[in-house]
């Protein structure tokens, strides 16, 4: 049977949408794109060296359009509101919502703005760059691209990403999974944005060493929220870091480089907010947090 007649729709045709909505369309599926900035007819996407183009379409929720199988979401977490008036649009029992955004909290989020559709986080491990408007260059980071949960609802997805050439891992414990990246975050991110380097950086001892403290702060409070995490895992969060390409940019540094907002409250201020939860102190994590802080303060004063 082939997949043609399911559909995907994308808001958010960045760095990460674009690879995914590039393996939903490798796999024969119709995408569409809801509120790109400039219309897309095509999506080019550099993987490995390798050049390839995907048609897709651009349209406009205000126009009468068929409710797609899947609803793709991703905008990085500080610009959901400003996505929040299209959603309602999407919010059928046949509709299936996937939040490809980092961080722990996409279900509470967007329960708030879907009460029929099914939410699905999905843990993203690879690196993206879009480079212009519907031109995204994707780096590859260990063994596996996107984490899903193992449900009904996600079997057709992760076998369309698969098809798509997307490596896809399917848990049970989703949770878990979402703490891990999680934790690879809160180190990765805030350290490539506060030295202004990319992922190299953490070949340093003393980076690596502040990427352990801050990962190993985080590890009580995971565990607290349900995370089966021990502190070997962070050793393979280490080595799983240790194999990013050196040169790839993190989707924090991204955004500093552009001078845009930082997307820190999804990230460290979700650890600090469960350690208060928690009663479990996390002094370090607040101090990453006050410092990403008054680094965007000062990048948007002007
Ligand atoms: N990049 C990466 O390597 C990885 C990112 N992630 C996570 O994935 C999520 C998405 O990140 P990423 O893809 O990097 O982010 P990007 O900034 O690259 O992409 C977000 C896209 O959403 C668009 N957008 C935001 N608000 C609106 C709006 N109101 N109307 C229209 N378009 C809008 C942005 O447009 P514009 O740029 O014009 O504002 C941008 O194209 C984040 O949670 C991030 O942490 C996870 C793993 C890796
Ligand atoms: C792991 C990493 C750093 C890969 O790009 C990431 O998740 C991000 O950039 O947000």
């Amino acid at each position: 049977m082939t997949s043609s007649r399911y559909s995907a729709t994308l808001i958010g045709a960045g760095s990460v949408g674009l690879v995914l909505a590039a393996s939903l369309a490798k796999a024969g599926w119709d995408v569409s794109i809801v509120g790109a900035r400039m219309p897309l007819d095509k999506i080019s996407l550099q993987d490995n060296g390798v050049s390839s183009e995907y048609s897709v379409k651009t349209f406009d929720v205000n126009q009468s359009f068929t409710q797609p199988r899947v609803l793709i979401i991703a905008v990085k977490s500080q610009q959901v509101e400003t996505i929040s008036h299209w959603l309602p649009a999407f919010d059928s029992k046949s509709t299936t919502v996937l939040v490809a955004q980092n961080g722990v909290d996409q279900q509470q989020t967007f329960r708030n703005y879907f009460s029929n559709s099914p939410i699905i986080p999905a843990v993203i491990y690879f690196n993206a760059q879009r480079d212009k408007p519907g031109s995204v260059n994707l780096r590859r980071i260990g063994h596996e691209d996107v984490c899903l949960p193992q449900q009904d609802v996600t079997r057709l997805l992760a076998s369309a990403f698969s098809t798509g050439g997307l490596r896809v891992l399917l848990t049970e414990d989703i949770q878990t999974y979402l703490w891990l990246k999680l934790l690879a975050n809160i180190s990765v991110n805030p350290l490539t944005a506060l030295t202004g380097q990319p992922t190299g950086i953490m070949h340093r001892l003393d980076i690596a060493d502040s990427a352990r403290a801050l990962m190993f702060e985080a590890l009580p409070v995971a565990r607290a929220e349900g995370a089966k995490i021990t502190r070997q895992d962070v050793e393979a969060i280490m080595k799983w870091i240790s194999t990013i390409p050196p040169e790839s940019r993190s989707s924090m540094l991204q955004d500093k480089q552009a001078m845009a907002p930082l997307e820190y409250q999804a990230l460290t201020g979700a650890v600090v907010r469960a350690g208060a939860r928690q009663s479990i102190p996390t002094p370090l994590n607040k101090l990453i947090l006050s410092l990403l802080a008054g680094s965007e303060a000062e990048l948007l004063r002007d």
